[in-house]
């Protein structure tokens, strides 16, 4: 199959939102939006960096990038609307494994009615994959890293290191897999952007937000130096999955701090209205756990506390870093 017999085969029979005025097949495509701001985002995974295919079944390298960029939507408050996908094949691609990347995102994009309104289509030796997703907000809902204010509540949404723990799983295939463990396997292929549950919260005025994709040790640091505040946290709050303490304590650790890719979100917000967050997550089905408190900062430098075991300990950049020699 040639690239425009590949595109003919990708290309939606209709489109879910008005706001789509051309989708694809010209030079670009049409949005016509009046009373919301617009949010995009790109995000891209490449093979062997962010999956292998030892690991990861076509449709679930696909549903995992959308989630990713999805997620970052979710993180700025908003929602995804509809998504462009450049994809960079390798010649040893079959076009049944290439139809399932592209139904595991439409999967998650028919769940959002997101329609897919273009992308690009080149040959390459990885198989890589960027999605640009376009999202709306309304105005002065956005969540920005940058307004946590001192005395904010720290939260997480779901549980922490589920992923890093799954892809671990993953990677060791040659010890036996036990069942019960299939839960973290799910998480990693599948994660949950938590659209419905920052959607749910435009009653709050002020929240500061970031996903989780490197880790929380990053995430809090962003906002600790967006925001210029002290952000201190109770490792033993930090909310995790049961089955995880079947692991040594330094891989929880390791997963539950640094793993990422959980897509979770972690932000501050005013203790005035963490009652009405914690309404908006029961509607929503979402956990969310009080794992810390904001403090002021004289020098105003971001740094981040961690109490773990009696003591309180800075923490540093951790997780994934692209580009480290
Ligand atoms: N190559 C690049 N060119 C321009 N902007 C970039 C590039 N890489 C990252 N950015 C921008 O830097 C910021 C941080 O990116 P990143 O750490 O990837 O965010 P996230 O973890 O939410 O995906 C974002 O505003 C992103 O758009
Ligand atoms: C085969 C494989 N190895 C390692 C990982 C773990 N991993 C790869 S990238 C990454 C961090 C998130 O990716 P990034 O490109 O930094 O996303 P962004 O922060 O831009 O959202 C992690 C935890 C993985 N998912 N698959
Ligand atoms: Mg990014
Ligand atoms: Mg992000
Ligand atoms: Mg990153």
């Amino acid at each position: 199959m040639e690239e425009f017999d590949f595109i003919k085969s990708i290309q939606p029979k209709y489109y879910q939102q008005s706001t789509t005025i051309k989708g694809i097949g010209d030079d670009a495509a049409i949005l016509r939006h009046t009373n919301e701001d617009i949010i995009t985002t790109v995000d891209t995974m490449v093979e062997n960096v962010h999956f292998s295919t030892k690991t990861t079944e076509p449709f679930h390298i696909g549903y995992r990038a959308l989630a990713a960029n999805i997620s970052d939507i979710a993180a700025m408050g908003g929602k995804p609307t509809s998504y462009l996908v450049s994809i960079v094949i390798p010649t040893s691609w079959s076009q049944e494994s290439l139809q399932q990347i592209y139904n595991g995102m439409q999967q998650l994009a028919r769940r959002y009615r997101m329609d897919l309104i273009g992308g690009d289509t080149v040959s390459g030796k990885q198989l890589s994959l960027s999605i640009t997703v376009i999202g709306t907000i309304r105005r002065n809902k956005v969540r920005y890293r940058s307004s946590a204010l001192e005395d904010d509540i720290v939260f997480v949404t779901g549980q922490l290191g589920d992923s890093a723990c799954g892809l671990h799983i993953l990677l060791n295939k040659d010890e036996p897999i036990c069942d019960k463990y299939q839960y973290f396997i799910d998480r990693h292929r599948m994660p949950e952007p938590r659209v419905n549950f920052i959607n749910e919260c435009t009653a709050i005025d002020r929240i500061s937000l970031n996903d989780v994709s490197d880790g929380i040790a990053n995430e809090l640091i962003e906002i600790a130096e967006a925001s210029r505040k002290t952000i201190v946290i109770d490792y033993d709050k930090v909310p995790s999955h049961p089955l995880l303490e079947d692991f040594s304590e330094e891989m929880q650790f390791d997963w539950k701090i640094s793993g990422g890719e959980d897509f979770e979100l972690l932000g501050t917000v005013s203790s005035h209205n963490w009652e009405q967050l914690k309404i908006s997550a029961d509607k929503t089905g979402t956990a969310i756990t009080k794992i810390g408190f904001v403090k002021e900062d004289t020098y105003k430098k971001g740094i981040v506390w961690m109490q773990h075991n009696g003591q309180r300990k800075r923490l540093e950049k951790s997780g994934y870093t692209h580009l480290r020699r």
